[in-house]
C-alpha cells in the first residue's frame, strides 16, 4: 500500500468535483483527484451534453417531417442512428481524451478507482492510501435499483446513449425526464414507445396543462403514455422479446411486449462503496447530509455537493455548480461562510418540443397569493407554426399586488431558452410592466413573452 498527504483530496470528475479540483490548485494546493469511472463525469459523458446531441436530432427530424406538409420535398427521410452515434461521440470522445490530461496539466494527481473511506481523513483507491485535511464528495447519483424481478433485463440512461440502432418497441418505466427526452428521440427514430409511470401523471415538476398538451403532440408521433402504471416484473421470452408486466399496486396486471426496455425510475445517489461510516460522514437515502455550507454535518474535515449531497434541490448541473462554487469559498477559509444562492432553479425536459418551468406552480402560487392566471394554448400561433411545430403554450402566474412574476410554464419551440428570460426577471423582481416596457427585437420568442403578461 503507497500513502500519500494532500491538501485536498476530492472523489468523482463530474461538474462539482472538478471545478473544486481546479479552483483549489490554482491557489498553490496539493490536489489529488479520483474517478471510479471514465474522467468527465456524468453531464459532459453521459447526461446532459450528448443527450443534446439526440434530442436535437429529433427535434430536427419533427421540424423536417412537419415541413414535409408543407414545403419540402423529398418523401425518402431516413434517420440513421449509428451515424448519430458517431455524431454524438464528437462531443464525448474529446472529453474522454483529454479530461484527465486537464487536471495534470494544473499539477493534480490523478487516482483510478474506487474511493473508500479508511478513517475521517484519509480514503484508499486501490493500492494507493491517501490522507486529505480536506475531502470533497462529489460522486453523483445512478439509477434506482427497480427492486422487481427482472431488474436486470433493463438497460439505464447510459447505454440508450451508446445504441447502435434504436429498436422499434421500446417501453420505459418511469415518466420523468429521462423517459419522457428519450421517449421523444426513440418515436422521432419510429420507433413505437410506451411509457409506464406508476403516478397519476409524467414530468411531475412541470405544469399539468402543458404537459398534457406534450402527451396529445407525443401520442401523434407513437409515444403511448400509461399512467397509474407500476413496474411490477420484467421477463424475458425465448424469441428475445420482454414483456413488462405493470399495473396499480393490488390491481390485476398487464402486460406490454418490447424489443427494449429502458430505465427511467429516478436516481440515487453513489454512496455504495464510499465506507462513509469508516468516514463519519452521516448520509441517508437522499444522500450525504450536509450543513448550509455544504460541509458534512458529522466530519468537518468532509464537504459534499451535486447529486449526491442531501439538499432538497432538483439534481441538476447548475445546482451542482453553485455548490461547487460555495465549496470553493469554504474549503480552506477560516471561518467559512458562503451559502449557495439557488434563487429560482429554472427546470427545462428537453422533450419535442421542450417544456419548461420557474418558480411556483399554479397551486403553489394561489394557496399563498392572489393571483392572476394568463394561461393560453399557442399552437395555432403564428410564430409557433412557423417553426413547423404545432405546439405550443404558456402559463404565467401573476401576483395580483406587486405585478411580479411568481412563476413561469412555457411549452413550445424555444421554451428552454425563453425560460431563461422569466428566471432573470424574478431572480430581479421586475414587474409584468417593466417587462412589457422593454423592446425585444421581433419576430423572436423572446418578444412573445410580453404577450404572456
Ligand atoms: C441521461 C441524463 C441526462 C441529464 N440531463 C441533464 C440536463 O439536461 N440538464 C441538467 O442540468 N442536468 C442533467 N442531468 C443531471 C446532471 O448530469 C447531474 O445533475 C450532474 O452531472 C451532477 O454532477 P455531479 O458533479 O454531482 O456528479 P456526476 O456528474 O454524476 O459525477 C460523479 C462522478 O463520480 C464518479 N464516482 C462515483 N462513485 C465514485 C467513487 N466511489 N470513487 C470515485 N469516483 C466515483 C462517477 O463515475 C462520476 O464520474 C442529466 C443526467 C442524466 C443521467
Ligand atoms: N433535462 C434535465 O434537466 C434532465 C434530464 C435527465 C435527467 N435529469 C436528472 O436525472 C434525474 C433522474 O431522471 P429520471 O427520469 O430517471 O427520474 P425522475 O425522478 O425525473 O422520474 C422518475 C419517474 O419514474 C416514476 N417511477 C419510479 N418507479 C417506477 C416504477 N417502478 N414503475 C413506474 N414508474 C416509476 C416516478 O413516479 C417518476 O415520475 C432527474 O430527476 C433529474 O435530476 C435531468
Amino acid at each position: 500500500m503507497r500513502s500519500d498527504r494532500f491538501d485536498l483530496i476530492a472523489i468523482g470528475t463530474g461538474p462539482s468535483a472538478s471545478t473544486i479540483a481546479k479552483k483549489i490548485a490554482e491557489d498553490g494546493k496539493r490536489v489529488a483527484v479520483i474517478e471510479s469511472r471514465e474522467y468527465g463525469g456524468t453531464c459532459a459523458l453521459r447526461g446532459c451534453n450528448p443527450k443534446k446531441v439526440y434530442t436535437n436530432a429529433a427535434d430536427l427530424l419533427d421540424r423536417v417531417r412537419n415541413g414535409q406538409d408543407k414545403f419540402i420535398e423529398s418523401d425518402e427521410l431516413h434517420a440513421n442512428g449509428t451515424k448519430l452515434l458517431q455524431f454524438k461521440r464528437e462531443f464525448t470522445d474529446p472529453v474522454l481524451d483529454h479530461s484527465e490530461e486537464s487536471f495534470q496539466k494544473r499539477g493534480i494527481a490523478t487516482f483510478h478507482g474506487e474511493a473508500a473511506f479508511i478513517d475521517p481523513t484519509t480514503v484508499r483507491v486501490g493500492e494507493h492510501q491517501l490522507s486529505g485535511d480536506r475531502i470533497f464528495i462529489g460522486v453523483g447519483a445512478h439509477p434506482r435499483p427497480l427492486g422487481v424481478r427482472g431488474d436486470e433485463l433493463v438497460i439505464r440512461s447510459d447505454e440508450f446513449l451508446d445504441l447502435e440502432t434504436i429498436p422499434q418497441r421500446i417501453a420505459f418505466i418511469g415518466g420523468g425526464y429521462i423517459s419522457m427526452e428519450f421517449a421523444c428521440v426513440a418515436a422521432r427514430f419510429g420507433s413505437q414507445v410506451t411509457v409506464l409511470e406508476r403516478g397519476d401523471r409524467v414530468l411531475s415538476p412541470f405544469d399539468p396543462d402543458l404537459v398534457s398538451q406534450l402527451v396529445d403532440y407525443g401520442k401523434l408521433h407513437g409515444i403511448d403514455v400509461r399512467p397509474h402504471a407500476e413496474v411490477a416484473e420484467i421477463s424475458q421470452r425465448d424469441d428475445g422479446a420482454f414483456v413488462v408486466h405493470y399495473g396499480e399496486p393490488g390491481r390485476s396486471q398487464a402486460a406490454l411486449e418490447a424489443d427494449l426496455v429502458v430505465h427511467g425510475a429516478g436516481r440515487v445517489p453513489n454512496l455504495g462503496c464510499l465506507n462513509l461510516k469508516a468516514g463519519k460522514v452521516a448520509f441517508g437515502d437522499d444522500g450525504i447530509k450536509v450543513d448550509s455550507l455544504m460541509r458534512s454535518i458529522s466530519n468537518p474535515v468532509v464537504y459534499a455537493a451535486g447529486d449526491c449531497a442531501e439538499t432538497g434541490q432538483p439534481r441538476l448541473t447548475p445546482v451542482a455548480n453553485e455548490e461547487a462554487r460555495v465549496v470553493v469559498k469554504n474549503l480552506f477559509a477560516e471561518i467559512p461562510q458562503d451559502r449557495p444562492d439557488y434563487g429560482l432553479v429554472p427546470k427545462v425536459a428537453f422533450t419535442i418540443p421542450p417544456i419548461a418551468s420557474v418558480g411556483m406552480s399554479q397551486r403553489h402560487a394561489e394557496e399563498s397569493h392572489r393571483v392572476v392566471v394568463h394561461h393560453q394554448d399557442t399552437s395555432s400561433s403564428g410564430s409557433v407554426r412557423k417553426t413547423h411545430q404545432p405546439c405550443g403554450g404558456y402559463k404565467v402566474l401573476l401576483d395580483k399586488d406587486s405585478d411580479r412574476i411568481l412563476g413561469a410554464h412555457l411549452i413550445g419551440p424555444a421554451a428552454d431558452e425563453t425560460i431563461n428570460l422569466f428566471a432573470l426577471a424574478m431572480k430581479f423582481g421586475l414587474t409584468a410592466k417593466d417587462i412589457k416596457s422593454t423592446l425585444f427585437a421581433f419576430p423572436t420568442h423572446a418578444s412573445d413573452v410580453r404577450q404572456m403578461l
